[in-house]
């Protein structure tokens, strides 16, 4: 299993880090499967697998079974679980608390939370209690109510400088890794050179470090809205469609099930069944 030296390794050498979330045992096993270096059971999991329309609704307990679930499904995979909205701003002792029933309960390797300003102090506490921590900057959508919408961040020379000093305080307070979203690929590339710990890009150009993309998002399952950075490589709606509609028809017509589908009762086992039957 890569943990946090390999993926550090991998900056130094260049090979790109491939990262995937995943909320499930089946979506777990698949990209452990396929290759992908890190796996982070996101809050996205509320709006892509519960049906919110934002990730702020997203509870502790659903993060625990996420990460749960994961980590049966990817024995050999590095996870990382999302802390969700406000369970890491109410000082370093109910973050620590909270990261410790992440990784204790629901089985994480690490925690990621969005922003700077405090919550570099409760990166600090994590990291100095031996919790790996990997933050978020840029477009961080449990701040949806803030930013006024999921927009395109650090546009401005202002907000660009703004967002590298952050970074370079979260490096500093011992964060393994920053997931940089929806910002220019120049400011992502700039970021990228100037922190020694890897940058994951997801709306942030090819010049990070890694990438990081919503497993439904890359299969093409279960989206109306796709963001502009989201590449599709399948199209499993459709597939997924197309069965089921299969298997409604075939009921209606009787042609499911058949014989092979079917448990039977040998034929003296019958004759005396029918003859106790009233
Ligand atoms: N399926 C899915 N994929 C994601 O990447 C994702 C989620 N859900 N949920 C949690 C957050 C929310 N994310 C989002 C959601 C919308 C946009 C969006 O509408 N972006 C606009 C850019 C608008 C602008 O130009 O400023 C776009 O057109 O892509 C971006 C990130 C990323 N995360
Ligand atoms: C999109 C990634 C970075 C995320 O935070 C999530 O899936 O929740
Ligand atoms: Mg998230």
């Amino acid at each position: 299993m890569k943990t946090t030296s390999g993926f550090q390794k991998m900056k130094s050498s260049g090979e790109k880090i491939a990262m995937m979330t995943a909320y499930d045992a089946p979506s777990a096993r698949g990209a452990e499967q396929a290759g992908v270096d890190l796996i982070l059971v996101g809050d996205s999991a509320g709006m892509v697998v519960h049906g919110y329309d934002s990730t702020v609704p997203v509870t502790l307990e659903d993060m625990i079974l996420h990460t749960k679930a994961v980590r049966r499904g990817a024995p050999d995979t590095f996870v990382v679980t999302d802390m969700p909205f406000l369970t890491y701003h109410e000082g370093t002792k109910e973050t620590v608390q909270n990261a410790r029933r992440l990784i204790q309960e629901g089985g994480a390797h690490a925690v990621k939370m969005e922003g700077a300003g405090n919550v570099v102090d409760s990166i600090s506490a994590l990291t100095s209690g031996g919790v790996p921590v990997m933050a978020h900057l840029g477009l961080t959508p449990q701040s949806v109510g803030v930013l006024g919408g999921y927009k395109v961040q650090g546009k401005s020379d202002e907000a660009a400088h703004a967002l590298l000093e952050e970074a370079k305080e979260i490096e500093s307070a011992g964060a393994f890794s920053i997931v940089l979203e929806c910002v220019p690929k120049q400011l992502a590339e700039l970021v990228s050179k100037q922190l020694s710990i890897p940058v994951i890009g997801i709306g942030a150009g090819k010049d990070t470090d890694g990438q990081v993309l919503v497993y439904h998002d890359v299969i093409g399952y279960g989206n109306g809205f796709v963001p502009k950075f989201v590449k599709q490589y399948s199209d499993v709606d459709s597939i997924i469609e197309k069965a089921i509609a299969e298997y409604v028809n075939e009921v209606k017509e009787q042609r499911f099930p058949e014989e092979q589908h079917t448990f039977t009762m040998k034929e003296e086992q019958l004759k005396s069944f029918y003859g106790g039957v009233k």
